[in-house]
């Protein structure tokens, strides 16, 4: 059997991408095999080449993850662009996708964007984040997708991989994508009757670019409530930089507990007050003494 990746679902429209063969079919599933398993843009599939435009497709590989929205399957990469200036970098934003995206099994990178027009205070902010947030354990790149700058070095950082673009309304996704792909970025239809500013889309399409890598042609999150994703004990699993540190109790909060080797980190400086701030955030929690140590 030939392997295959669905790049294309919409409505009932599958498109299998065979690499052996550099060509992209029409897929029909076979059997009961829409009685087993749904498809999504994204699966990796087994089957035939039937004929110039058809191929069957038999199985659907086990999938590493799926995300909502959009609809895609084994998504490797969040590129999570955000900008420091036009719109003003928002950094408890960031911290809640890098969440929530961690969660899901998909690495995230974070791209500074429009860097192209920064001032001498623009450029001091842009070091002051980066550094912090490669401390803590993220790849950061910085872009312009106005003169090209940077970009291809996130093309190189996300080789062979799925990815997908989140980030808030205004910082260059759209711009972005069409750089890499010179494809459109589609906006997902927002269904204007759920509160939770979800977006429902007809379907999806994975754009080849670079090498070997593919990118959804619909954004990921614009903004997101870390609490409907990840439960309230877990989301310090998603603080890469807290791992390193050990506290007395194994299920320390790092809130108010005592002998917390995270909030001692914060207090030395070793953990960003930033950080700390927005994981108290998404937890709804609030420490007097943290305007001390922090300022
Ligand atoms: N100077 C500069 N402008 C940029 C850059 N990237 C994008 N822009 C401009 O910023 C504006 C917003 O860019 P978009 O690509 O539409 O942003 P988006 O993130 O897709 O926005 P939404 O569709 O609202 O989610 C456009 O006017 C772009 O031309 C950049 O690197 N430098
Ligand atoms: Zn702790």
């Amino acid at each position: 059997m030939e392997k295959g990746l669905v790049i294309e679902r919409v409505a009932q429209l599958i498109g299998v991408y065979v690499p052996s063969v550099g060509k992209t079919f029409k897929g029909i599933p076979r059997g009961k095999l829409l009685k087993r398993t749904k498809i999504y843009a994204g699966d990796r599939v087994l089957g035939n080449i039937v004929d110039a435009e058809t191929f069957a497709i038999e199985e659907v590989e086990e999938r590493k993850n799926i995300l909502i929205r959009p609809p895609i399957a084994n998504v490797d990469r969040v590129i999570c662009v955000m900008t420091i200036q036009k719109p003003e970098f928002d950094n408890y934003l960031l911290d809640s996708l890098l969440v929530v995206y961690d969660h899901v099994g998909c690495e995230p990178v974070v791209v500074f964007n429009k860097t192209d027009l920064l001032d001498e205070e623009g450029r001091g902010e842009l070091e002051r984040w980066s550094e912090l947030y490669s401390k803590a354990g993220y790849e950061v790149v910085h872009v312009s997708a106005k003169t090209g700058k940077g970009i291809e070095e996130v093309v190189e950082l996300v080789e062979g991989d799925i990815c997908i673009l989140a980030g808030p309304s205004g910082v260059g996704k759209s711009t972005i994508l069409k750089y890499l792909t010179g494809e459109e970025l589609r906006i997902g239809e927002i269904s204007e009757k759920t509160q939770r500013g979800k977006h429902t889309t007809t379907g999806v399409k994975l754009i080849p670019f670079g090498k070997n890598s593919f990118i959804g042609d619909t954004p990921g999150f614009s903004r997101v409530e870390v609490l409907q994703f990840v439960s309230r004990k877990s989301v310090k699993n998603y603080f890469r930089e807290f791992l390193r540190y050990e506290c007395r109790y194994p299920d320390c909060l790092h809130v108010k507990e005592p002998g917390c080797g995270v909030k001692e980190a914060v207090k030395k400086g070793e953990i960003s007050c930033e950080r700390y701030k927005s994981y108290l955030k998404m937890l709804r929690e609030y420490l007097e003494e943290l305007s001390e140590i922090c300022g």
